[in-house]
């Protein structure tokens, strides 16, 4: 099977340090992939990479089977690369709809644009939005007031309305509480039914709950790739990373 996202013997230097050597991965379409690693394995330059927010020293990044490497960073969101950073970008003083319409009339696909007026389109979208981040009761309140956790869901909520063929998070239950945890874990398996993730995350019992792979990055290379069951059960990843995450 051949993954929605392929990345294909990707390197990138800055200035004379080599930060990802020689790494290749895929993303199937439907699946959550987590992909995990020590610090400075390189896992936030790969989302940069992806998004072409840097561009590589060498190597191929093929998305739907189009070449998007050397692509601008706007075209690559507009062939369908979303992506939720850590740090919310919510407009506080707007009200959850608002800042959900607001994400709709960003909308990157060209085609979906002509339609971006089209009420109906607009509430239904809204709806199915709300109700997946779970925001549905939440929708006439200030932004400004949301939890930390809802304020991440708002977020994700937003990427969700451009509707994103694949959808990139970096470590999304950072500074969550345990319920707040459970509820995104929820939402992430709901996500699964209609999305493609990509999840960096360093939080092993979340990545457990939600991933069909794993992927491990250590010195900027693959480590290993598999079920959370094969990854838990490869010496070398405990070796250089989850011994080290038992010990913390
Ligand atoms: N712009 C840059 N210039 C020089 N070095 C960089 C730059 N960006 C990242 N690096 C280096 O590349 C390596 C990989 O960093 P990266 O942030 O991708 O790791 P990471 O796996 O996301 O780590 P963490 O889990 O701590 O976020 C690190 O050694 C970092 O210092």
């Amino acid at each position: 099977m051949t993954g929605l996202l392929e990345i294909r013997n990707l390197s990138k230097s800055f200035d004379t340090t080599k930060v990802i050597n020689d790494f290749s991965m895929e993303v199937v379409e439907g699946t959550i992939c987590c992909l995990v690693g020590p610090n400075g394995a390189g896992k936030t330059t790969t989302m940069d990479l992806i998004t072409g927010r840097i561009k590589p020293t060498s190597g191929q990044i093929l998305f739907a089977t189009d070449d998007i490497t050397a692509r601008h960073e706007h075209l690559i969101a507009r062939a369908g690369i979303g992506r939720k950073f850590q740090v919310p970008a919510v407009l506080r003083d707007m009200s959850v709809r608002q800042n959900l319409e607001v994400a709709y009339s960003r909308q990157t696909n060209p085609f979906r644009n002509l339609f971006k007026f089209r009420k109906e389109g607009l509430k239904e979208k809204l709806d199915e939005v709300a109700t997946l981040a779970g925001l549905t009761d939440r929708l006439k309140e200030r932004a400004g007031i949301l939890s930390h956790g809802e304020t991440q869901w708002l977020e994700i909520g937003m990427v969700l309305m451009q509707e994103p063929r694949l959808l990139l998070m970096d470590e999304p239950i950072a500074g969550m509480t345990e319920s707040e945890i459970e509820k995104t874990t929820q939402i992430f398996k709901d996500l699964r039914q209609s999305a493609t993730l990509l999840v960096v995350e360093h939080d092993m019992g979340f990545v457990r709950n939600i991933a069909d792979v794993v992927v491990v990055m250590h010195m900027g290379s693959l480590l290993a790739q598999g079920s959370i069951q094969e990854i838990e059960a490869d010496r070398r990843v405990r070796d250089v990373y989850l011994g080290e995450q038992e010990a913390a």
